[in-house]
């Protein structure tokens, strides 16, 4: 088929960003981005591109260049619906918080009503593309909604999982790994479904970079590529704990490990633990569909993932109380960073979020900066927790734009975010500033120990 109109429903990390490379590079395409969130598409429309609602190096450029050329953000889902011959599902799955599969499995509830408005809507033959990540088979319950509620419109499900990273999503969409497409390979339909697709990304990648598979595999790659991920960030994590205790170094066991081609050095950085919307969540989903397939020694082993981290998580909250002489109450604890990483505003599941609820349980009074989150955000995901009253997160935490407010009279300083610029900051003036003895924790191991020694400080750092 040939692609001339193309719609994204969902307007977030992955639909904004994905389809704006996609605009970029297929001039001819017109694509147009749609969202049930007015505040958001009207962020997206902003006549000053700066404003777009998501913080990615490169993206306002981008959305510069092809907005109202052939990129369009819309809240008019029926009508980008009926125009497109390729309808992306980019809206969020997550983790499920009522009835059966609460905690653990992918809520798709979201995917479910996207079906049925695509059902209602089509009059002509559509290519339903699955942006979004899902439980392996979730295309044979898309099928069943489009083909039994449609209006006799031929639908085409594939998978197209995407892998960027936030924070370097328009460099992973620019320059990708690998693109996968899942698709029904058996029937002739099925492969021009899969073609229609790939013509696309051949726009600017190479096409030994653009892998097909049966639809099946290309859902489950993606659990699985997240899930391996995840892994290597709890596998180093777990040395980290080790190292504290031997003398050994997680970022030398880190570089001696990785520098073995078969293991490779990425993905080895010990931290605080990881967050973001996708890892954990995907991985509960990973272990509630092999549970739900009876296979609980697989549930276990990577449900085991997730138990690491959030040990990371918390161990290191409880080091601080216990290195501030067992209390922190009543201590003012500045954060630097509050992202669940640098070069993004996102704090989904940050570990930020869960050090600093630990440390309001022990009484700490906490002062954050992140150069990217507002501070309506930090209370929103303290909220979120449920563990006191809204009136107390905002007694207890305040949120500053100026870092050297948070770490003045602080009793510690908590690096929770790797931003650069954090490197940089007089860290004499700091130590200056600070009531004594001034203990800083480094959560990203990214400050240099000897010269903070030197300035006086009591230097921890996850892993040495
Ligand atoms: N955030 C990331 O870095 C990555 C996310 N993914 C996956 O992509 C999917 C989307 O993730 P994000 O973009 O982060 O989510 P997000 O929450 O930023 O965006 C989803 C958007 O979908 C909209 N939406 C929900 N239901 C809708 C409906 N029925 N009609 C119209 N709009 C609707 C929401 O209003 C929201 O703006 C998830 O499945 C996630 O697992 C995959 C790779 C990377
Ligand atoms: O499905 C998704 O949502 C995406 O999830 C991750 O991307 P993202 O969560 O944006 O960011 P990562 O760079 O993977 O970092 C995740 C967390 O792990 C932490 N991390 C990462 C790497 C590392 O070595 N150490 C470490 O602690 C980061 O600080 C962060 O908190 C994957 O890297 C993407 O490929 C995937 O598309």
């Amino acid at each position: 088929m040939n692609i001339k109109n193309i719609c994204c429903i969902g307007a977030g990390y992955v639909g904004g960003p994905t389809m704006a490379v996609i605009a970029q590079k297929c001039p001819e395409i017109n694509v147009t981005v749609v969202d049930i969130n007015e505040k958001r598409i009207a962020a997206w429309n902003d006549e000053n591109v700066e404003n777009i609602p998501i913080y990615e190096p490169g993206l306002s450029d981008i959305v510069k260049e092809a907005r109202g050329r052939n990129l369009f953000f819309s809240t008019d889902i029926d009508a980008a619906i009926d125009r497109a011959e390729m309808i992306f599902i980019s809206v969020n799955t997550p983790t499920k918080t009522y009835g059966i599969g609460k905690g653990m499995a992918a809520d798709l509830k979201y995917i479910e009503l996207c079906a049925r408005q695509i059902a209602r809507v089509s009059t002509t033959d559509k290519i339903v593309v699955e942006k979004s990540t899902l439980p392996v088979r979730t295309a044979e319950t898309l099928k069943n909604i489009l083909t039994n509620t449609g209006n006799g419109v031929n639908y085409q499900i594939l998978s197209n999982p995407e892998f960027l990273a936030e924070g370097t999503a328009v460099e992973d969409l620019l320059d990708p790994d690998r693109v996968l497409i899942g698709g029904d390979i058996d029937t002739e339909a099925g492969k021009d479904a899969v073609q229609s697709l790939v013509d696309v990304y051949a726009h600017w990648v190479e096409k030994d970079h653009i892998l097909t598979t049966n639809v099946w595999s290309s859902e489950l790659s993606k659990l699985t590529a997240n899930a391996f991920l995840a892994q290597r960030v709890s596998s180093i994590n777990a040395m980290s704990e080790l190292c504290e205790k031997t003398g050994a170094d997680v970022n030398e066991v880190a570089k001696a490990v990785g520098m073995d081609s078969r293991i490779g050095s990425k993905f080895l950085k010990a931290s605080v633990g990881f967050g973001g919307s996708c890892f954990q969540k995907d991985i509960l989903n990973l272990v509630y569909i092999a549970k739900s397939f009876g296979l609980n020694e697989v549930a276990n082993y990577w449900e085991q993932v997730i138990l690491m981290n959030d040990h990371q998580k918390r161990r290191f909250a409880a080091n601080m109380v216990r290195t501030l002489f067992n209390t922190v109450s009543g201590k003012k604890i500045g954060f630097l960073g509050w992202a669940f990483k640098k070069d993004t505003n996102d704090t989904r599941e940050s570990a930020a979020i869960y050090v600093a609820d630990y440390l309001l349980n022990e009484q700490a009074e906490i002062v954050v900066y992140d150069p990217k989150v507002k501070e309506e955000q930090v209370y929103a995901d303290l909220d979120y927790l449920n563990t006191r009253s809204e009136e107390e997160n905002r007694k207890r935490v305040k949120v500053v734009k100026d870092p050297y407010e948070v770490t003045k009279e602080a009793h510690a300083v908590a690096v929770l975010t790797e931003w650069d610029e954090f490197k940089d900051y007089d860290w004499q003036k700091i130590y200056d500033e600070m009531l004594k003895p001034a203990f800083l924790f480094d959560g990203r191991r990214m400050l240099e120990r000897k010269s903070k020694e030197k300035i006086g400080f009591e230097f921890y750092a996850i892993g040495s």
